[in-house]
């Protein structure tokens, strides 16, 4: 295995392109709708839109590359779907696969950074993607969103009872954005695959080859919309959010 380690991310390669990734392959099994969650209304507009405005709308990202299932017939009817950064991709049977099959997408270059991020988090802030390069200083080897963990954290035994309370010291919740250098995430990523490890998030895929990708505390609100009940928590947040952004813009105007 000729993994690729922290040390092999070259200073300059912080100064690559910013290249969003969106895995929007998935088919929802968990929502059980009629058709893949990502493309379910919310707040106007399908849960997909809102996750690509706010990734083509941020200054400092130069692509997204979009990762769609085979036979999606939702995607180009969206509004967004004309946008000049955006690149369409073939999706795979797993997150990780449509994640790697982004990946070789002929737009990346050496010293790119992929920034990866779920369709199904519409939520998604540029305080917080502002926050994840900026780490890029601190964390050469690469970062992700996280959450500490807030409540006491239990597992589960056969007979649906506690069989253990886990330890919560140090557990933090992974979100995205998730950002690496492109090359060392895909070389990894094909190696952690074909060995067979379970790769949930391209963190899991780096930390395989021994790297240890950053922590950077991020909102609350970016939630993944995974159940039926996710939908009404998100419509929230997103409402939440435009009456704030109402109210900076108005002071804004009066100051
Ligand atoms: N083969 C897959 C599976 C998932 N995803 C994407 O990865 C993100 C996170 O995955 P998840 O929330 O699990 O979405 P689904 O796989 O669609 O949900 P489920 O597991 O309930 O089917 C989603 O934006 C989903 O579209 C993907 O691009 N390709
Ligand atoms: C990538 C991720 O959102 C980080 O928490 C999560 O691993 C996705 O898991 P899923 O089962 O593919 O939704």
């Amino acid at each position: 295995m000729t993994a690729i380690f922290s040390d092999d991310v070259k200073p300059e390669a912080c100064q690559g392109r910013v290249i969003a990734i969106v895995p929007a392959a998935g088919i929802g099994a968990r929502m059980g709708a009629a058709v893949p969650k990502q493309y379910l209304p919310l707040c106007g507009a399908p849960i997909l839109s809102h996750t690509l405005r706010r990734l083509l709308s941020h200054p400092g990202i130069d692509i997204v590359v979009v990762a769609l299932g085979e036979g999606d017939s939702w995607f180009d009817s969206l509004p967004e779907a004309g946008h000049p950064k955006l690149v369409k991709a073939r999706g795979g049977k797993e997150r990780a696969d449509s994640v790697l099959s982004a990946l070789g997408s002929d737009v990346f270059g050496e010293a790119d950074w992929a920034l990866v991020h779920d369709a199904a988090r519409p939520c998604l802030t540029h305080t917080d993607i502002d926050a994840l390069l900026a780490s890029r200083s601190r964390f050469p080897q690469g970062a992700i969103l996280a959450m500490p963990v807030r409540d006491t954290m239990k597992r589960a035994g056969g007979d649906g009872a506690i069989s253990e309370t886990v330890c919560r010291n140090a557990l933090w919740h992974a979100l995205t954005p998730q950002l690496f250098n492109a090359s060392a995430l895909k070389h990894n990523l094909e190696q952690a695959l074909a060995a067979g490890a379970v790769i949930t998030d391209e963190a899991s895929a780096m930390e395989w080859a021994g790297v240890h990708p950053g922590l950077v505390s991020g909102r609350a609100d970016n939630i993944k919309v995974t159940h039926p009940d996710d939908l009404q928590l998100a419509a929230l947040f997103l409402e939440a959010q435009q009456v704030l952004q109402a109210q900076q813009a108005a002071e804004q105007i009066s100051s």
